[in-house]
């Protein structure tokens, strides 16, 4: 009785998704990087610098925007050097802030396309965090926090997704982080930057799917980039602690996950058991474009809930056990 009560149920879900897939929804079709224009700012360092690597071998042809002239040069040389490939793909940079001023951003983008034609791929993975209690926090620090990693990624998101409508093809890729799907101790700032990209993100990619452009919002845990030790000299043991439950992970398997969600269209990247978890849970109404994501979520959420109340718990214990140990409380 209990059997064929669960075997229907499963039933009716399994048919509900793939009514999803016949019906409402049409998934994104694989993108070939091969001969490609992929521009990547922060491309001189950590995620991007990766991602670049991987791009390149792939045989596209990249662009790196960041400030730094030195350390874009060494990665244009570093690129050509150690992932040569074949095929007659190149890499070009530009030093340039992308936080302050729109029209700047759009004119060095322009001068990119003159050269490399039209840009396929946008990687916006430059972007920095600071971690530290509200109070230790300096207003000026949630302001250049939006300026990067928000609005650095609006303005180099507003220069190309003109000619990716009117070209019918694109990828736009938003690197937000796990502390974009929740908030933690010591996050205030960061967590907010990083929310916003995926408000951003959602808006845009109802905006732009029947010209087939494809958003994809990555959400990595901590990864061994010069920015997160960066980040680990000023990070409150809390903070550490926490993020600790999603471990550290590599950044060139980080850039590997992205791009395979870039070849596949995946709206939403996890990276880690921890990302899997956590991207089923805080799916909510974001777009599927994958079936099996969709399955999965339909059928784990409550359960999903439940495991995060638990994690819940433990971390409000950690600040709790933290703030005793300061003599605080
Ligand atoms: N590392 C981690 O643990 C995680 C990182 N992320 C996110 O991934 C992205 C990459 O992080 P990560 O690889 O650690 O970062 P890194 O600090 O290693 O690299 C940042 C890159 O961005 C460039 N950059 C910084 N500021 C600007 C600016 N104003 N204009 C143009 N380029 C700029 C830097 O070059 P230059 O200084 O020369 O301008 C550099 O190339 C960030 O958005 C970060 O928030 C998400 C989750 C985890
Ligand atoms: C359903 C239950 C699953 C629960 C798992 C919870 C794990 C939460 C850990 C969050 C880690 C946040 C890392 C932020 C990384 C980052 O962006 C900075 N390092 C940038 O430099």
């Amino acid at each position: 009785m209990l059997y064929s009560f669960l075997l229907a149920i499963f039933m009716f879900l399994f048919i509900f998704v793939y009514f999803i897939k016949l019906f409402l929804f049409k998934f994104p079709k694989k993108f070939h990087f091969p001969g490609s224009h992929v521009l990547i700012t922060g491309g001189s360092s950590g995620i991007g610098r990766s991602l670049a690597e991987q791009a390149f071998k792939l045989g596209a042809n990249v662009t790196l925007l960041a400030r730094d002239v030195e350390k874009l040069a060494e990665t244009q040389k570093y690129l050509l050097e150690h992932s040569k490939t074949n095929k007659k793909n190149t890499v070009q940079y530009f030093s340039v802030d992308i936080s302050r001023n729109y029209d700047e951003v759009n004119d060095i983008i322009k001068q990119a396309e003159s050269k490399l034609g039209p840009v396929d791929v946008l990687i916006n993975s430059a972007g920095f965090s600071v971690a530290g209690s509200l109070e230790d926090l300096h207003v000026d620090q949630f302001k250049k926090l939006m300026d990067l990693n928000y609005l650095g990624s609006v303005h180099c998101t507003k220069a190309v997704i003109g000619q990716m409508k009117a070209r019918r093809r694109g990828r736009i890729v938003l690197i937000s982080s796990q502390a974009g799907q929740v908030g933690l101790y010591g996050y205030s700032a960061y967590s907010g930057s990083k929310f916003a990209l995926r408000g951003f993100a959602e808006s845009l990619q109802m905006e732009v799917l029947p010209y087939n452009v494809h958003v994809c919002l990555a959400f990595p845990p901590d990864t061994k980039t010069p920015g997160y030790d960066e980040e680990m000299k000023n990070k409150p043991l809390e903070t550490k602690l926490i993020s600790e439950s999603s471990g550290l992970h590599d950044s060139s398997d980080v850039a590997k996950k992205i791009i395979q969600g870039i070849v596949d269209g995946t709206f939403s990247i996890y990276i880690g058991l921890e990302g899997f978890f956590m991207n089923h849970l805080t799916a909510g109404f974001s777009p599927t474009t994958n079936l099996t994501d969709t399955f999965i979520q339909v059928f784990s959420m409550g359960l999903l809930r439940m495991v995060s109340v638990i994690y819940l718990s433990t971390f409000n214990k950690i600040v709790r056990n933290c703030a005793v140990n300061k003599k605080l409380l």
